[in-house]
């Protein structure tokens, strides 16, 4: 029997038209489950920890692992707020937290006080457009979806504005992994930072030079102009704009130097070969490698994309622990109980090579140990996914991982 003759070309665009097809099923099916999940979900219970305040260099840090009383936080410091106010987020939700954080930041302006505030165009394109008009006296920023012209063929003016950043007259900071919304106040489990001292120079800065570059009429502010050499806080900001992205390298620096023990708590786990590469050869030297991820979070494509590398981490010795009953959507690490990082980024392309973020790398034993604290608190509420467990899993869920790997660069 003869088979019929097919052209080289056809026979790869059938192939890409079939991988492409069972890539959109796949993803069509992960959003109908998901749709399912979020309508039979329970309210989330998940053990809390009060704020609690360590020092650092010439200041203060003060760690927040519940919403609430992060926001009630924040919005005190709106209203003693004398001076300036530059807040910038990446979700701002037009729900009662939301209205709370504006009504207190146009009274703030009301009172004489500069208010400066960024928030992300496509992260809030859900949230009525109406919400977000300020008085004039309020100066505000929409990051935009892309920029004027041509600019968005350049990858440079792609980037999301993904901080979470607040400083208050120069003396007052918080940052970390909090957007703006009531489900954030009682219903995830996150983590930021307020810090007084001299990081706050560094912290206020990153938002002027954000603020400054982007383009648009709005008045320019005053470049930060006392800031220290010598301190055991950094902060590290991606700025797409500059192709600077320097948390990744911070990351994987601080995974290459660990001796004993390296904590990571993140929302959304997708990372580069690097990162796995360094991390399973901290598990060959002997390092105890943990990382807490949402047993299931508000993205499922993310969870499974993650669960791609779930295979590899486990059979390379890094302990898997999966968070119940809540979205844990920290971005934060500890290691050897000296270093530690809190911010903005998630370990995943999009955070790592893509959008503005923030983060603080502090070397302070104090800070790591109350970092070590939050984290046994949060394995209490974990189950640990053994690799005997994981590789028991149906064949189809194994199908379906592999057919999502080449999304993997776009989160
Ligand atoms: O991008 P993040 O880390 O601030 O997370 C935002 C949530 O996923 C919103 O759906």
């Amino acid at each position: 029997m003869r088979l019929p003759r097919i052209s080289l070309r056809r026979l790869v665009s059938r192939v890409l038209a079939c991988v492409l097809a069972v890539q959109g099923l796949t993803l069509g099916a992960l959003f109908v489950i998901d749709l399912r999940r979020k309508r039979l979900r329970s309210p989330a219970r998940f053990p809390k920890l009060r704020p609690s305040t360590v020092p650092i260099d010439g200041g203060e840090l003060t760690v927040f692992t519940y919403g609430q009383d992060l926001y009630d936080d924040m919005l005190e410091g709106i209203r003693n707020a004398r001076k300036r106010i530059v807040l910038v987020t990446f979700i701002w939700k037009g729900d009662r937290t939301g209205r709370a954080f504006k009504k207190a930041l146009v009274e703030a302006a009301d009172r004489g006080v500069e208010v400066c505030l960024v928030y992300d165009e496509f992260a809030n394109l859900v949230v009525p457009r109406p919400f977000f008009s300020f008085p004039s006296h309020v100066n505000v920023l929409r990051h935009p979806l892309v920029w004027g012209g041509l600019g968005w063929l350049n990858p440079r003016n792609l980037g999301r504005n993904h901080n979470k950043l607040m400083v208050v007259d120069s003396e007052v900071a918080w940052v970390g992994g909090y957007n703006i919304g009531s489900l954030y106040a009682t219903d995830w489990r996150d983590t930021h930072a307020r810090v007084t001292g001299p990081v706050v120079a560094d912290l206020e800065d990153a938002f002027v030079d954000y603020w400054n570059e982007l383009p648009g009429r709005h008045p320019m502010l005053p470049e930060v102009a006392t800031r220290s050499w010598h301190s055991s806080v950094r902060v590290h900001r991606n700025i797409p704009r500059r192709a600077h992205y320097p948390i990744r390298g911070m990351y994987l620096e601080a995974i290459d130097k660990a001796t004993d023990h390296i904590w990571l708590t993140h929302a959304y786990f997708v990372p580069d070969d690097d990162i796995v590469r360094a991390l399973l050869a901290a598990t060959s030297r002997g390092v105890d490698v943990r990382l807490i991820v949402p047993a299931a979070s508000n993205h499922i494509t993310a969870d499974w994309l993650s669960r791609g590398y779930y295979a590899q981490l486990l059979a390379g010795g890094v302990r898997l622990f999966l968070y119940q009953g809540a979205m844990v959507h920290a971005k934060t690490a500890t290691i050897d109980g000296q270093w530690s990082t809190i911010g903005t980024a998630n370990l995943d392309a999009l955070s790592l090579a893509g959008n503005y973020e923030i983060n603080l790398e502090l070397t302070a034993a104090e800070v790591a140990a109350k970092l070590e604290e939050v984290f046994t608190i949060d394995l209490s509420n974990c189950t640990e996914l053994t690799l005997a467990e994981w590789r028991a899993r149906p064949m189809m869920v194994k199908f379906s991982e592999t057919v999502l790997r080449p999304y993997r660069r776009f989160l």
